[in-house]
């Protein structure tokens, strides 16, 4: 039980109906899961307006509502808050309501288009490997400390947020890492949060679907750095051109780090291999599991963080030459027949390039390089044809299939991929709407030595079709397969 005057502390508000000395028993966006003395706030969503459903959360027992619209007729007994933007007053609110956790971490956000997960995780196990206490959200998984949670979005809702920051302030966290995505920041989600430091990876084509141009992606972004505190640290990638354009409105310490240009945190490729690369960050060398340009990137922001939070630079070396790779991202196996299946998250047209250009580099081209790719359905069709491209230019063979299609129909989707093809490749693809059966087609093709990419899903371990998910794992599924063949 909270006072609703406690909870709102902080929020900006234009009216109130009612008294705010009433106790709330717990705060809810969603009418169906308001339950006795609880408060709802009201949020106009994409598909539909949370304020059709005040009546209904009264009716499930509401004693105190949040909205941006008083509603026309007002039922006595219950507490009418208006507000400007109820996103904002919900972040502000959860936090309140678990009594501002975020104080009582040292919480560090990453955004960018790619490397999140990875930057965040890897930052988790490190700080875990030094011996404190950790707290990780992400795309992947949720962690408080030693005990996973299933996520459901790479930045959850502010309430959600809150809840598992309460859960790390009570095991006695210290660290938090988490993934702060850019409709986290739209949403504003991660408002009202107290971030000692935040970390740019880069920015490319992505989410166009929900952000419309590119600029207003990059400013959602931008949106976060400016919101961190003096007292805060922000470290960003100045390689990628909208690095420096994040920290032009931050009051918050700035530092960067790059691989082809000056920065406070400098690295240079010295060995780039399958078992790992070989780096020199500043002045100390470094060796790691991790593999590709991009993870070079990952380890430099995970350097400068670890730094940054205050760690000694010889642990931290030390901590990163033990670091494993993060479930799904760049995870390979190979066979006894010696062909090497990758599995990555790729899903991004950039992330593709990165990946594709690693295997290249890495590979000596006297093997084939099979690529099974798709595209998500409900999402951003632009990157489609994209990626189409890319994959064919930098693979032997592509084989487009399908990628959580949702509510798309499968064949359109991979028309629109194709479209992306130019003649000359025309050859080299070959479309199998079907993911296992793509995936063994590969796998059939593919003789001693061959690679085969299958990228897009990473660690993800269903196939969404039609608002179902079955379960589907490209690892095992390959896996699998890999060992049927050799029969
Ligand atoms: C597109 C999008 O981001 N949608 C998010 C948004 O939902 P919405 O605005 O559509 O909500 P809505 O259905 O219109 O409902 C509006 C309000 O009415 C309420 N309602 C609704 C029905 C009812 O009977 N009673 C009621 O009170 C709802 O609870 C809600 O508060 O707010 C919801 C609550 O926070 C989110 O769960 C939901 O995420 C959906 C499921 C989603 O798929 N989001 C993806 C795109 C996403 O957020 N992805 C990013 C990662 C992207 C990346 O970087 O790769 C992420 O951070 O996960
Ligand atoms: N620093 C990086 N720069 C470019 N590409 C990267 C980088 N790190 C990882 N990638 C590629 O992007 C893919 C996704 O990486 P990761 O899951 O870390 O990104 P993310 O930002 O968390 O993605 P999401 O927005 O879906 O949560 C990886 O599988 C890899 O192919
Ligand atoms: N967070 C990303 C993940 C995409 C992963 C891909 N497998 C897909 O389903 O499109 C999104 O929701 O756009
Ligand atoms: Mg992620």
């Amino acid at each position: 039980m909270i006072a609703l005057k406690d909870l709102l502390y902080k929020v900006t508000i234009n009216v109130v109906a009612g008294g705010t000395n009433l106790n709330v028993n717990a705060v809810a966006f969603d009418s169906r899961q308001v339950k006795t003395n609880d408060l709802f706030v009201a949020i106009n969503g994409l598909l539909v307006d949370g304020h059709k459903y005040i009546d209904v959360a009264i009716e499930n027992g509401a004693n105190s509502i949040v909205c941006e619209v008083l509603p026309e007729k007002l039922i006595a007994g219950v507490t009418y808050v208006e507000v400007d933007n109820t996103h904002k007053a919900l972040a502000v609110i959860a936090s309140n309501f678990y009594n501002n956790p975020s104080e009582n971490l040292r919480l560090v956000g990453v955004t960018g288009t790619n490397g999140k997960t990875t930057t965040a995780s890897l930052l988790y196990q490190l700080f875990k490997n030094a011996g404190y206490k950790v707290g990780l959200l992400s795309t992947v998984k949720i962690m408080v400390d030693n005990t996973e949670y299933k996520a459901t979005h790479t930045t959850p809702d502010s309430l959600t947020i809150n809840s598992y920051l309460k859960m790390m302030n009570d095991e006695g966290v210290e660290f938090c890492f988490m993934e702060v995505s850019s409709h986290g920041i739209h949403q504003h989600r991660t408002e009202g949060l107290h971030f000692e430091g935040g970390i740019f990876t880069n920015i490319t084509h992505d989410h166009l679907d929900y952000h419309k141009t590119f600029a207003e992606y990059r400013d959602v972004k931008k949106k976060f750095f400016d919101g961190l505190s003096k007292d805060a640290f922000a470290v960003v990638n100045v390689d990628d051109k909208n690095g420096l354009f994040m920290l032009q409105n931050t009051k918050a310490k700035k530092y960067t780090y790059a691989l082809k240009q000056y920065a406070d945190f400098k690295c240079q490729i010295l060995e780039n291999q399958f078992s790992g690369l070989l780096l020199k960050v500043n002045d100390s060398e470094i060796w790691t599991r991790l593999i590709g340009e991009f993870n070079a990137y990952n380890v430099l922001a995970i350097y400068a963080t670890a730094e940054l939070l205050g760690l000694e630079k010889v642990e931290i070396l030390r901590l990163i030459s033990d670091l494993k790779s993060v479930s799904g991202r760049f995870q390979y196996i190979v066979s006894n027949e010696k062909i090497t299946a990758i599995v990555d998250y790729a899903h991004t047209p950039d992330a593709l390039k990165n990946v594709l250009e690693t295997i290249n580099g890495i590979r000596t081209k006297n093997e084939a390089l099979i690529t099974v790719v798709g595209c998500g359905g409900d999402r951003d069709r632009t990157k489609r044809p994209e990626m189409g491209q890319i994959a064919s230019v930098l693979s032997d063979k592509v084989i487009f299939t399908s990628d959580n299609p949702r509510s798309e129909k499968p064949a359109d989707i991979l028309t629109e991929i194709e479209a992306g093809v130019a003649p000359q490749n025309f050859k080299k693809t070959l479309t199998i709407e079907d993911r296992k059966q793509a995936i063994k087609t590969a796998c059939q093709m593919a003789k001693g030595n061959d690679i085969i990419l299958i990228a897009g899903k990473g660690h993800e371990t269903y196939q969404e079709v039609n608002g179902e998910r079955s379960h589907f794992d490209d690892l095992e599924t390959v896996t699998d397969l890999l060992k049927q063949l050799e029969k």
